[in-house]
């Protein structure tokens, strides 16, 4: 079991810390922290704030993912999913979402918007070399096998 650090920060009294919606969810969903309703129009995309920071072990990341839902009746998702929370960032988590839909979204707040999933981030050593192990596949890749 891995601790987790929550800072609520100032002024987000009012809302929900990151929560399982059900008990063996993987995702932990994240409440908007915008001040007011925010529209993102068709295409439009915003940065939007959620209202605490974090703290976890170094060997854990978090990712930002989008909600299936929202993508589904709105065409609302995140640009940059997965994002990434590093271990060591301090600052408030923020979601990228944008407006993938035919139609004006409005972002209330409190609204869960996207979910955090934790996930375990290997150790690893990078190291220059001039040749590659030999595989089957090789260079082949982007579709080579067929459709
Ligand atoms: O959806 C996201 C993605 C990132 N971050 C925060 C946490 C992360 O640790 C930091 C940097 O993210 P990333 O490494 O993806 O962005 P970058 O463009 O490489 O920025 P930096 O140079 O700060 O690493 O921004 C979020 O709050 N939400
Ligand atoms: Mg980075």
């Amino acid at each position: 079991m891995f601790p987790i650090q929550l800072k609520r920060l100032p002024g987000n009294e009012d809302l929900p810390l990151p929560r399982r919606m059900s008990e063996w969810a993987a995702g932990f969903d994240l409440h908007a922290a915008v001040p007011e309703p925010l529209e993102l129009t068709p295409g439009e995309r915003a940065l939007i704030p959620t209202g605490f920071a974090m703290a976890m072990p170094r060997e854990l990341e978090a990712q930002v993912r989008p909600r299936s839902g929202l993508a589904l009746k709105h065409g609302i998702t995140c640009l940059n999913t997965p994002g990434t929370i590093d271990a060591d960032y301090r600052g408030e988590v923020k979601v990228l979402l944008i407006n993938l839909g035919k139609e004006p979204f409005t972002i209330e707040r409190g609204e869960r918007i996207a979910q955090l999933v934790f996930q375990r981030v290997p150790e690893v050593s990078l190291s220059e070399v001039s040749e590659l192990p030999d595989t089957v596949r090789g260079i082949g890749g982007f579709g080579h096998t067929g459709k």
